[in-house]
């Protein structure tokens, strides 16, 4: 396996594990969101939607020993993807996966420094809402939505439950495929980054 020594976010896509229709966040956009979350040493991070498990991995490369990521997704598959992508990249130990829907877990009123969204879009407004109160003062917030109603629904509902410097962010990314003849930026879908913070 390629070298890991960096900490920032970054881990190329291509090795992760990846399975036929259980989505991925990419490098790019990770990057970005976790970025976002200005996550800290010794935080707990909660990753809603853990997909493919890209999120919950890198948060826990960062957050340290001292920290603690969850990654719940209401797929079985995805929690078995997340685990084995955990063990892949060595810190199983500072993780753990619940397969749970969204709503359900966050009331269960369990505290974290940090929650990250990137799924659960029907019923975003009661994600955000329990989100406020799951999250402890200087948490943060961040939402990944490719749709432009799930962005401006999330900004409206972060305003509307007290939290502080909201912002949204649109992600447009073009990588270059090399062909014989140049190089052709080929674009992927854009990304709404939703991000906000609770006061201290
Ligand atoms: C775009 S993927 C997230 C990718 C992930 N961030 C990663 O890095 O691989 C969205 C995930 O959210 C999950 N999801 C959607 N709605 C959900 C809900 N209400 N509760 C829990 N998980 C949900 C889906 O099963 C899917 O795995």
């Amino acid at each position: 396996m390629q070298n890991l020594d960096w900490v920032v976010p970054g881990i190329p896509d291509e090795m992760f594990e990846r399975v036929e229709k259980i989505p991925m966040t990419k490098e790019e956009i990770r990057a970005i969101t976790i970025s976002k979350a200005r996550l800290r040493s010794g935080w707990k991070v909660l990753d809603i939607g853990c997909g493919s498990g890209s999120i919950t991995v890198e948060a826990a490369r960062l957050v340290g020993d001292g920290g603690k990521v969850t990654g719940v997704d209401r797929s079985h598959d995805a929690c078995q993807l997340t685990l084995r992508n955990l063990e892949r990249f060595g810190v199983s130990a500072r993780a753990e996966v619940v397969e749970a829907d969204a709503v359900d877990y966050l009331s269960r009123g369990e505290r974290f420094n940090a929650i990250i969204v990137g799924g659960a879009s029907e019923e975003i407004e009661e994600v955000i809402s329990l989100a406020r109160r799951c999250l402890l003062p200087g948490g943060t917030l961040v939402l990944n939505a490719i749709m432009l109603e799930t962005c401006t629904r999330a900004v409206a509902s972060m305003r509307a439950s007290g939290f502080e410097g909201v912002e949204c962010t649109e992600v447009i990314v073009a990588r270059g495929m090399y062909a014989s003849q140049g190089t052709a930026m080929i674009a992927r879908n854009p990304v709404f980054v939703i991000s906000c913070r609770v006061g201290e």
